[in-house]
């Protein structure tokens, strides 16, 4: 019905059809066991510029730390090999977390949940003029994804409220192990688009520990209003719906 009514409207849903209807929908658990190795899976490529990070906000879901991702930027800042074709700016990161440790990550592994689960957004600039065209493109974005123990807090601050950050390299958050899982999925906060390359990395990051408690101070809610805190800002698993999750070791 919903392509139907978009037709009528001479609109089509086009490859990312987001919300109901979604066949491609993420977060998901991994079961291991129904991964499978594919050797023709390349390692993962990944080189950040710490001059290019610009601000720390949070958008009322989760905050993130923004990069310039402008074509100036003058080092290649983002990802390539992996299961990508191409080169992928990074545009931001962000962290979802639990109002308590034992729930927080968005994807799980083999149903293990983990405390917070950190996400670096990367989108297709070889493909796509910027990132608005990306976020509804085919192979839009991929998103290097693990999932942490605890993490590092930069600072707390209600919705919206925006802050400098100054250098800051993202390499230093990622583990020393490059194995990792992949599948085709979503945006997990609307508009859930189905744009992403999915890059599960299989080591959880081990981090400073009693850091996650430091999220929970953040709000939701914008200056002025009842406090609400941002906690359990984590999407429910979504069904496979048939697809693979491709591993990159055996
Ligand atoms: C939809 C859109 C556009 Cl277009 C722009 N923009 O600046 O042009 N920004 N956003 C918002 C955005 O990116 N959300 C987003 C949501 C979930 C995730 S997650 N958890 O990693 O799946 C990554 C990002
Ligand atoms: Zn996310």
């Amino acid at each position: 019905f919903t392509h139907l009514f978009l037709w009528c409207w001479g609109l089509s849903p086009g490859p990312c059809v987001s919300k109901s209807g979604g066949t491609r929908q993420s977060p998901i658990n991994i079961q291991r066991r129904d991964s499978v190795y594919d050797p023709h899976l390349q390692p993962l490529r990944v080189s950040y510029d710490p001059a290019s990070c610009r601000c720390i906000w949070n958008t009322g879901y989760f905050f993130q730390v923004e990069f310039d991702d402008s074509q100036t930027a003058l080092s290649f800042t983002g990802i390539s090999g992996g299961p990508l074709e191409n080169h992928y700016r990074l545009r931001q990161f962000h962290f979802h977390w639990g109002a308590v440790d034992e729930r927080g990550s968005e994807h799980t592994v083999d149903g293990h949940t983990y405390p917070a689960e950190l996400h670096l957004v990367h989108w297709n600039a070889a493909k796509y003029p910027a990132y608005e065209e990306a976020v509804l493109g085919e192979k839009g974005l991929a998103v290097l994804a693990m999932c942490l123990t605890d993490t590092r807090a930069p600072g707390s601050c209600s919705q919206d409220r925006r802050a400098a950050m100054g250098p800051f390299n993202p390499s230093c958050l990622l583990p020393a192990c490059q194995d990792y899982w992949t599948y085709s999925g979503s945006l997990t906060t609307p508009p859930l688009a189905e744009s992403v390359t999915w890059i599960i990395q299989k080591q959880p990051v081990e981090v400073a520990a009693s850091q996650v408690s430091a999220f929970r101070e953040l709000l939701f809610s914008p200056l002025g209003e009842e406090e609400e805190f941002m906690v359990d800002n984590c999407r429910p698993r979504q069904p496979l719906m048939g697809r693979r999750v491709r591993s990159s070791f055996r």
